[in-house]
């Protein structure tokens, strides 16, 4: 059922300082997006850059299954000729997401105000997430959802054949779940709009608006309202997918935390709604630099350099800032066990129904090496224990999540002994250049049979 394979154990030791430039892959949101709005636009839409991680060729496979036309030109390029709004027709298989909670649900979103069925599945991971936070509003467009109990994968969609506009205010802070809504509205006649609290990442509607649709995204009391004119005909774009800075987080924190090193990470997306963990990092006294700042396709973007840090302190991370950076706690979590004090990471309950339990993954994991921790149901902190604090020696579960494995891998990088992971095979879902790519700057990860 999973995409990735057999469970791989890896392990990762101290050796001499990173160094070096590392090219991470393209974002991980952007690719999603993008084969999913190509397949919706009439015409042919080509994309350079994409991520080839296993969450978005599923995305790709998805997309084929649904009727677009797509295909791999080279490494990182792709065509797309969409079949319009409207024009998805009914799969003949069961899509399988495999560990993609974006996938499956701004897929279901898409097809959800057009008139066929479609049944999903995913891998352990991601049957184990709940989908009802998506269906809820879907249903409100007037498509049905069966699933299994709790709102659980496997799940069928039968799509609105008269689809309703909708208005809806998301109850979590959520882009999954506001982008499920703006893709469903973009079939449904009128205007759809979604409320959010707390702004969560907008790539959806910035590339929606780049497709030719309306977007209107206005603040008031209630926080962001964001509207769509629903049935637009989306024109085809050329669309170049930025790096991804959840990517990015990866060597900037082993750079920090390993003694001596210094790296480059090129072109990284600062957009204000993905870019919380470096501004967490500089509050915490990193050596962290932004160099050659630029716009490039209406994104902030820059230079990361990241050198060695070890007289970074604990701070308290504000709460409000959890939606720009909520898939880097894991990684700020090992930062945090190598930086002095006590580092408190409140409003993070969102991370307990990802890939896995985070707040639990990283508990479990930080504790087996040595570390502190407190966990309250919303809550992580951290008893940092300064550079090169960490005693390490333990093997940690990695529960199907790529960031719980490359979290920890780098963890071992700093630690007093080696740290191993029972299986990073999942860190090929979002980042498949991981290992070559941090054994080039210098760090030792090695495989080994469990
Ligand atoms: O919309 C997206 O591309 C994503 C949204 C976030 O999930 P939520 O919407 O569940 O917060 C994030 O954790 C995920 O990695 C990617
Ligand atoms: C939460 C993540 O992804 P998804 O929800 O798409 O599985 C992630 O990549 O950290």
């Amino acid at each position: 059922m999973s995409s990735h394979g057999s469970a791989q154990k890896m392990t990762a030791r101290a050796s001499g300082p990173l160094t070096g430039t590392a090219h991470v892959p393209g974002d991980k949101s952007i690719s999603h997006r993008a084969l999913i709005l190509g397949a919706m636009a009439v015409g042919e839409t080509r994309i350079t850059g994409l991520l080839e991680g296993e969450d978005v060729l599923d995305t790709a496979k998805a997309m084929a299954a649904l009727g677009a036309d797509v295909n791999q030109l080279g490494p990182g390029e792709w065509s797309v000729h969409g079949v319009g709004v409207g024009g998805f027709s009914e799969p003949e298989d069961v899509i399988d997401c495999g560990n993609s909670g974006t996938g499956v649900r701004l897929i279901m979103g898409a097809m959800a105000t057009t008139p066929i069925s479609a049944t999903f599945t995913g891998d352990a991971s991601l049957r184990s997430r709940p989908m009802g936070r998506v269906t809820d509003p879907l249903a409100l467009f007037g498509a049905q959802a069966v699933g299994r109990a709790g709102g659980k994968l496997p799940m069928t969609i039968v799509g609105a054949t008269d689809p309703l506009p909708v208005d809806y205010v998301t109850p979590m802070a959520s882009a999954q779940v506001k982008s499920a809504v703006l893709l469903a509205g973009l079939n449904a006649p009128g205007q759809t709009v979604v409320t959010e609290r707390a702004a969560t990442r907008d790539h959806t509607e910035r590339m929606l608006r780049g497709f030719g649709a309306e977007v209107v995204t206005e603040q008031t009391e209630d926080g962001y309202r964001i509207t769509l004119t629903g049935q637009p005909e989306l024109k085809p774009q050329e669309i170049t997918v930025p790096r991804d800075s959840s990517s990015a987080a990866f060597p900037v924190c082993a750079a920090l935390v390993v003694p001596g090193s210094d790296v480059l990470v090129p072109n990284i997306g600062l957009n204000p709604t993905r870019a919380g963990l470096f501004t967490t990092l500089r509050e915490m006294g990193a050596n962290l630099t932004f160099e050659n700042e630029r716009e490039e396709g209406g994104e902030p973007v820059a230079d990361l350099r990241a050198r060695f840090s070890p007289t970074m302190k604990g701070i308290e991370v504000p709460a409000e800032r959890a939606p720009a950076m909520i898939d880097e706690y894991p990684i700020l979590s090992v930062v945090a066990a190598n930086a002095e004090g006590i580092t408190h990471m409140p409003g993070v309950h969102e991370l307990r129904v990802k890939e896995s339990d985070r707040i639990d993954a990283m508990a479990v994991g930080l504790r087996a090496c040595g570390v502190t921790v407190d966990e309250t149901e919303d809550s992580f902190t951290v008893h940092g224990l300064g550079a090169g604090g960490v005693p390490g020696g333990a093997t940690v579960a990695a529960r199907l999540d790529h960031r719980i494995a490359m979290s920890f891998l780098i963890c071992g990088m700093a630690a007093q002994e080696p740290v191993s992971v029972d299986d990073g095979s999942p860190i090929a879902t979002s980042f498949p250049i991981f290992e070559p790519l941090m054994a080039e700057l210098g760090a030792q990860i090695v495989r080994s049979n469990g």
